[in-house]
């Protein structure tokens, strides 16, 4: 059987990133991008109050305690936005307001709780220092800086950047488009009735959320049944709108194995058996034209849980230009014994918490790859080797950190 890694690695191999285009700045939310991006312009653009206050010479109020102030004339009114107010004259003030522009001739702001807050003269009790309150031009970023890197995500504080720098559209790899589609002729849309044998379709809502929540636009696209003509027109539908898609059922060896048999015949998607429990039947390549990349995991919802964060993760980032890292992973002590199938990679449910002694790993007692509820419960995924089959209560091993909403 193939090996985890080796299984990424030819993932990768068929994954590049999306093509840059310029976007709006909340579209381009949550893109990585494409280029690096330097100030036109010195941020503060020009020397301004850091305080609603007094505009000041600090020479003219160095004399100035509390019981004994200087008064001086207010001259002028600044709020912010206002660069009208020109110059104070030796031995009067102004006053400002936080983000006004300072006027020339002032070298500080007493700031108003320091003062009586005079409207026509203004007391001041306090002394200030040259600078005082006052923020600089270019203290933040001087003009042709570098502010923002090329392969930086933009989240909320690099839009924050790229606003005040006076940027309204950006080069980003936008968030990539996912088409989520389940198989399965045993499938019912929850929420709806369900006959004998029937089950409510699970898988499609998770894996949006998943591709959602590792940065992509994901569109459930519902399921299908498992009839070759209905694959095949849905993949042909889907594939104008899709970076990646991903399917899950299918893909193991019964008689209505409709993704393998349909995929297989294309000859573009390849189909092989991972070492790993649970998630072992894989497939991946691409479908359509232009040849879109395809990850086909397998129907069970747990092994289609983590067949997505060990694959289909590391694709997205791919995909998104950022470096496919894996989940971060701690050293955590085992809580229980645990047992694991000779020659494959467990990737164990478990509950990871931290205390004075370090971690420690509590394996969820239901392990089945049919069993949701231990998923829910779960916040990692312990991995034990290939060559392991048992290990006694607290022993270390690795555990990946589930990424939390
Ligand atoms: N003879 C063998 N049988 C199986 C093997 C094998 O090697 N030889 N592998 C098993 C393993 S391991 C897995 S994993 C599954 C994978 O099966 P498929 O990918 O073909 O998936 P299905 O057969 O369609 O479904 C499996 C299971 O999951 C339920 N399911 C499917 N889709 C959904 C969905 N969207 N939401 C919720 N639940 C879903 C489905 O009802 C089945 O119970 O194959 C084993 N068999
Ligand atoms: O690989 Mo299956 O996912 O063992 O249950």
């Amino acid at each position: 059987m193939k090996s985890v890694e080796q299984h990424v690695a030819d993932i990768l191999d068929v994954v590049g990133p999306i093509d840059p285009i310029e976007l709006d700045l909340l579209r381009a939310h949550g893109g990585v991008l494409a280029e690096t991006v330097a100030s036109p312009v010195a941020l503060p653009q020009f020397d301004n109050s850091s305080m609603d206050g007094y505009a000041v010479r600090a020479a003219d109020v160095a004399a100035a305690v509390p019981g004994a102030p200087v008064t001086l004339p207010v001259v002028a009114d600044i709020p912010a936005g206002d660069a009208s107010s020109g110059a104070i004259p030796p031995g009067t003030c102004a006053r400002i307001m936080t983000g006004a522009p300072m006027p020339t001739g002032a070298d500080a702001v007493v700031p108003v709780e320091w003062t009586d807050g005079g409207v026509a003269r203004a007391a001041i009790h306090h002394p200030v220092r040259p600078g005082n309150a006052v923020r600089r031009a270019g203290e933040d970023v001087e003009k042709g800086t570098t502010v923002l890197r090329e392969g930086a995500r933009v989240g909320a504080a690099e839009l924050a950047v790229l606003a005040a720098v006076g940027r309204r559209s950006v080069r980003v790899r936008p968030r990539p488009r996912v088409v989520v589609l389940s198989t399965g002729e045993e499938l019912v849309e929850p929420g709806e009735p369900i006959g004998p044998g029937q089950i409510w379709e699970s898988n499609s809502f998770m894996l949006t959320a998943a591709a959602r929540d590792a940065g992509c636009d994901a569109y459930r696209h519902g399921f299908i049944g498992d009839r070759p003509e209905t694959v095949l027109a849905t993949l042909d539908d889907v594939v104008p709108r899709a970076d990646v898609i991903v399917t899950t059922g299918g893909v193991s060896m019964g008689a209505y194995d409709v993704v393998k048999e349909v995929l297989s015949r294309l000859g573009t998607v390849r189909f092989e058996q991972v070492a790993v429990q649970p998630g072992k039947p894989q497939g991946f390549g691409t479908v359509g034209s232009p040849a879109t990349p395809i990850l086909t995991l397998p129907g069970n919802p747990v092994s289609s849980f983590v067949s997505f964060h060990l694959f289909v993760r590391p694709a997205l980032f791919r995909l998104r230009g950022l470096p496919p890292e894996p989940l971060p992973s701690v050293r955590a002590r085992l809580a229980e014994p645990v047992t694991s199938p000779r020659g494959r990679r467990s990737y164990l449910r478990a509950v990871v918490e931290y205390d004075a002694d370090g971690y420690t790993a509590a394996p969820a007692l239901r392990q089945g790859s049919h069993q949701l509820s231990a998923l829910a419960e779960a916040n990692a995924l312990v991995v034990i080797p290939e060559d392991v089959t048992e290990l006694p209560a607290g022993e270390e091993v690795e555990a990946l950190r589930l990424p939390a909403v």
